[in-house]
């Protein structure tokens, strides 16, 4: 099932039909590895071709050309879920329910022609979630993935289709970072929930050196009204925050006091530290997005823009699965696995 950005942009909807289609899920599925599917046919013609022909599946994942021309990867589930991956940047851009409300959000300033980062949808900061010496929130969402993978479950009646794609250095990445990384991401569509799974590897010889980073998958969450008192992220009560609404450079530290963080009065902008492994946001219809952080993830960032963005920061809000209180160190061969599991739940 396809769909369309410009609908989803010009006429948000915010998950209005969730609340009663769908019940609470916790299912924390078997983890599979991707498996290359490769195919043999004439000689493709383009890059999405010729990624069709080694990796699609039919019925379960397919590619072709998004906005602006850019390749990405569609997954989808027979039970009418889908999800859009670009390879610019490995940004989930779409995750649609079975009533074809989308949960992400993609903002309308997004532009599709490399030049700037995908704004919305689910990009992944790494090696720096900004700011810092690197460029904000580092390179990982500014280049272009590679497939290295896709599978989907033989049993025909819940196939979970996935993608996997890889990033390693390059001159670009190379001039801000100089490490011996490589990067993985396995975005699978499991039957209720939508599965993230990021891999760092230090690729450094026995003897050689540790490197340390940060990173986020950056999860913008389409909301009914931000401004909405329906509209909250619950689970980090008592937990203690960086506020970079303050001083995003040198955030106070601060202490979350009441149950729920509410938008829509001013700028909030939180990194939560060694939070729980859940945070659920109420989108105001009903229903709530969980992201829950089920590997690797010590933080939560919690973001709404406010007035820097008057004309649709009502429509979303970030929850961003994070690890930034403390840097991830990782010494030469070590590889970090951090997972997020996002899912749609009933509130009523
Ligand atoms: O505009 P960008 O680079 O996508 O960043 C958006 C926001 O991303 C959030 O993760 C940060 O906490 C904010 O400080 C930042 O403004």
């Amino acid at each position: 099932m396809m769909f369309s950005i410009e609908t989803r942009v010009t006429a948000p909807s915010p998950l209005a039909r969730l609340a009663s289609a769908h019940r609470a899920q916790r299912r924390v599925g078997r983890r599979r590895i991707g498996a290359s599917a490769s195919r043999v046919g004439p000689a493709p013609e383009s890059e999405t071709e010729r990624l069709n022909q080694k990796f699609g599946i039919p019925g379960s994942v397919s590619f072709s050309n998004g906005r602006g021309g850019l390749p990405r990867c569609a997954l989808t589930h027979k039970n009418g879920r889908t999800a859009e991956v670009y390879l610019f940047g490995a940004c989930v851009t779409s995750w649609t329910q079975p009533t074809g409300d989308d949960a992400l959000y993609v903002r309308p300033d997004c532009v599709w022609d490399k030049t700037k980062p995908l704004a919305g949808g689910a990009p992944l900061c790494f090696p720096q979630f900004g700011p810092g010496p690197m460029q904000q929130h580092g390179f990982a969402r500014n280049v272009d993935w590679e497939v290295i993978g896709t599978s989907a479950d033989v049993n025909p009646d819940d196939p979970e289709p996935a993608v996997m794609l890889r990033l390693r250095p390059n001159a670009y990445t190379k001039a801000m970072w100089d490490e011996p990384f490589e990067a993985t991401y396995e975005v699978t569509l499991r039957r209720e929930l939508l599965k993230l799974e990021f891999c760092v590897k230090n690729c450094a010889e026995e003897g050689g050196k540790a490197f340390d980073f940060t990173a986020a998958v950056h999860t913008y969450i389409e909301v009914t009204d931000c401004a909405n008192a329906g509209v909250f992220a619950r689970g980090l009560k008592g937990k203690t925050y960086l506020d970079k609404a303050i001083d995003a450079n040198n955030p106070p530290r601060k202490t979350q006091d009441g149950r729920d963080v509410f938008f829509g009065l001013e700028l909030v902008d939180r990194v939560y530290l060694d939070t729980e492994p859940e945070t659920l946001l109420h989108v105001g219809s009903g229903a709530a997005v969980a992201v829950e952080n089920t590997a690797g993830w010590t933080d939560t960032v919690i973001w709404n823009p406010h007035h820097n963005m008057k004309e649709y920061y009502k429509n979303f809000c970030c929850v961003e699965s994070a690890a930034v209180g403390k840097p991830v160190v990782l010494q030469p061969g070590e590889v970090w696995r951090a997972e997020t599991n996002l899912s749609v739940v009933d509130v009523n």
